[in-house]
């Protein structure tokens, strides 16, 4: 019997001239790969048709920390897939939701069926009220299944300083976001770069539901990625156990998704980008620790882009790094050896045999590929497990790689190589000094750099500046003992191992006015002592923010993405006015139903009771989940005459689905509609307030995300 349903299909594309049907068909894509030999030619049509199937979609379920994702993921195995098996739909079988083989602990899945099974057969439509409800608070996120390989293989611990050189729209640093917060206080760092504007400023958009104060966003080109100084003594800079260098390709891998791939494929793609590839990657090299790892990945078929990059880099820093062996590694991921052997065609469609036509020399193959490891490198083909196509290459920097800077020998015969004569080669004449730190070596790079990378390097490309903002302003760290801070810490009785230092204001005064920010210490001097070099556009998250109304009492209210934090910190000597209230799950249940209801309204007269024995103002509301395990902490609003949980309605939604099993929510959202038509990167949130007393309308978007379910 037949599967039933195709999901979404894009075959149309929008231009100037309105929609246009785009044929799956491209004669030079094909007279290229089948001359590359990508494939036995025994498999080339399976290969070629597989290309123009539309792709499954895919999603991980990350949840907001890892003990939600697991609870996430039994639900969705115990109470929804169950009920997906053994449907008929119109005379055919329909495929149930199936996990990915690969993805540690079951927390990826793929979903095969058409959107009009998915709204009119009930089963798949309750299954879409779930997804719907735990996406749109951030437990579940769609991604490419090809996409979520990177982040695994590089094996991140919550202690690592990790860099994504090109980071937006942000997928894969949510996972190494999620990895740093494998444990409740992790002190690594994620630096999340990008060198496009806008598409950074989706990237904030994207990770800011993680609420990681761990995380720094920069807006730099990768090729350029400055140094970053750690110490104000010693000239000490940041090196990174972890680098992902997710870097720009022709993207002819993401072909089933991405249909204008068939119209716009051209050899030139991949050779024009080649150079920029080979910058990137030696730059992370470059900021990358001994005994660090290291990724590359494109969604690039090309070996132009994947082999003969890594190739060409490899050999420069021969002895000092290796391309890692994963054969082991994601058992169940079908994947394909690297190749040790390609051609090269010029934009003229022409094999060539040698550097020519400002074609580099650092295309062709050289002869030391397979001693180079090359095998090492992954290939995901798209007819192996109804995947995109994606390059993945591990490599490890040798602990005694020294200085990690190429030797001077390979680097000049690199730099011969190099027929551009250009921006690698005047870093490298400066780089390189032995005895030093390879990081501080580095020159910063100067405006004329930059220029030269822009101009040359990269396809031309206009610009986009975003205006100027809050977000845009600078980040300003605040006296430990400012009257405000004094003020926040007495009222909701803060102990004192909380890391002052790390409280910050977005604004040129340096005084907080509306916002109060914090960021993980280790972030603290990254951004103090490189402010005027760096470009950061987003870092900490948001702990309190000013109330007009409530001057008298304090007037800074606790927001939900520092709810977490801050409750890490409360100080319970006794004698201390702690601003905790404890309640049951029917009380919860009430506050989930029932906007702001009155004192009197109340029946938990326990609850009450703490209440009444508290001033105006938040509050932290503990859970009694009944399971023995922790309390599940949520902010709440004491208001004068009546109390409200503070949560956006999404994640009331989600809390009554979930844990009260009520089914009726979320029903006005097309989980079908919203999985084909929404980009990757949208997330949405309302504010969590709806009455009167609650703080003003100006500052209700800051109560954007979840902060229950983060046991303490
Ligand atoms: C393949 S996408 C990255 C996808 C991203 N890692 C993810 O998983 O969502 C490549 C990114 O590189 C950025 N980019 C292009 N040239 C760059 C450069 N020279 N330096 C830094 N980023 C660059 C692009 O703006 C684009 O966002």
């Amino acid at each position: 019997m037949g599967r039933r349903g195709r999901y979404y299909e894009q075959t149309r594309s929008r231009d100037a001239g309105g929609w246009r049907e785009i044929p799956k068909e491209n004669a030079e894509f094909e007279e290229y790969y089948r001359g590359q030999n990508i494939v036995p030619q025994s498999e080339w049509y399976t290969f070629y048709d597989k290309l123009k199937d539309t792709l499954p979609v895919t999603f991980r379920i990350t949840g907001t920390s890892h003990h939600d994702a697991l609870q996430i993921r039994d639900t969705l195995v115990n109470e929804y897939v169950p009920f997906l098996k053994d449907i008929i739909w119109e005379g055919e079988e329909v495929e149930p939701p199936t996990r990915l083989p690969w993805y540690p602990e079951g927390l990826a899945w793929q979903i095969t069926v058409g959107k009009s099974v998915i709204r009119k057969s009930k089963p798949f439509a309750r299954f879409q009220r779930f997804l719907v409800v735990e996406t749109d608070v951030g437990n579940i996120s769609r991604q490419e299944a090809v996409s979520m390989i990177p982040p695994l293989l590089l094996d991140v611990q919550p202690h690592h300083a990790v860099i994504d050189l090109c980071a937006a729209p942000g997928s894969k640093t949510a996972q190494l976001i999620e990895a740093v917060h494998a444990v409740p206080e992790p002190t690594g760092i994620v630096v999340a770069n990008d060198s496009d504007h806008k598409r950074s400023h989706m990237l904030i958009h994207q990770v800011k539901r993680l609420n990681s104060p761990n995380l720094v966003v920069t807006n730099h080109d990768a090729q350029l990625f400055p140094r970053i100084r750690i110490d104000n003594e010693s000239d000490s800079y940041l090196r990174y156990d972890r680098v992902l260098c997710d870097v720009p390709c022709s993207g002819d891998g993401t072909v089933r998704k991405n249909i204008n791939v068939w119209r716009d494929w051209s050899i030139h793609n991949a050779l024009s980008i080649h150079q920029t590839q080979i910058n990137i990657l030696n730059r992370g090299l470059h900021l990358l620790k001994p005994g660090g790892k290291l990724v590359y990945s494109t969604c690039s078929f090309n070996p132009i882009e994947n082999e003969a990059v890594v190739a060409h880099v490899v050999r420069m820093w021969r002895g000092k790094v290796r391309i890692v062996d994963c054969t082991d590694s994601l058992p169940g991921l079908v994947r394909r050896k690297g190749m040790t052997s390609w051609k090269v065609m010029g934009k003229d469609r022409q094999w060539k045999e040698s550097a020519q036509d400002g074609i580099p020399a650092s295309c062709f193959v050289q002869g030391d590929e397979a001693e180079l490891g090359l095998e090492n490198c992954m290939r995901v083909y798209p007819h192996d497990q109804n995947t995109g196509g994606f390059f993945i290459t591990l490599i490890e920097k040798a602990t005694e790689a020294g200085d990690g800077a190429p030797s001077g020998t390979l680097k000049r015969k690199a730099q011969v190589e190099h027929d551009s004569g250009d921006l690698e080669q005047a870093n490298s004449d400066k780089r390189v000094k032995p005895e030093s730190d390879p990081v501080a070596t580095l020159p910063e790079p100067t405006s004329q750099q930059t220029a030269v990378a822009q101009t040359q390097l990269l396809p031309p490309k206009k610009k986009e500046r975003l205006p100027r903002d809050a977000n845009e302003e600078p980040f300003k760290f605040l006296p430990t003992n400012h009257p405000a801070i004094e003020n926040c810490w007495t009222f909701y009785s803060i102990a004192d191992d909380f890391p002052r230092s790390s409280l910050l204001v977005r604004n040129a005064t340096g005084e907080p006015v509306r916002t109060i920010y914090y960021v993980h210490p280790r972030l603290q001097p990254v951004i103090s002592l490189n402010d005027t070099k760096v470009k950061f556009i987003h870092a900490g998250i948001k702990l309190f923010a000013y109330q007009k109304t409530l001057e008298g009492t304090c007037p800074w209210r606790v927001q939900s993405e520092g709810m977490a934090v801050l409750y890490r910190h409360i100080a319970r000597k006794p004698g201390d006015s702690v601003r905790v209230v404890r309640c049951t799950l029917d009380t919860l249940r009430t506050l989930c139903d029932v906007t702001f209801p009155k004192f009197n309204e109340l029946t938990d007269k326990e609850f009450l009771d703490q209440l009444l024995a508290l001033t105006e103002g938040c509050v932290f509301l503990e859970v009694d989940p009944g399971t023995g395990e922790k309390p599940i902490v949520f902010p709440m609003w004491r208001g004068r005459g009546s109390v409200n949980l503070m949560l956006p309605k999404q994640d009331t939604a989600e809390l009554l689905l979930r844990v009260f099993k009520v089914e009726n929510v979320g029903n006005d959202v097309s989980y079908g509609k919203k999985m084909a038509d929404t980009p990757m990167t949208e997330t949405t949130n309302t504010p969590a307030y709806t009455e009167s007393e609650a703080p003003s309308s100006a500052e209700q978007t800051e109560t954007e995300l979840v902060v229950y379910g983060a046991t303490p």
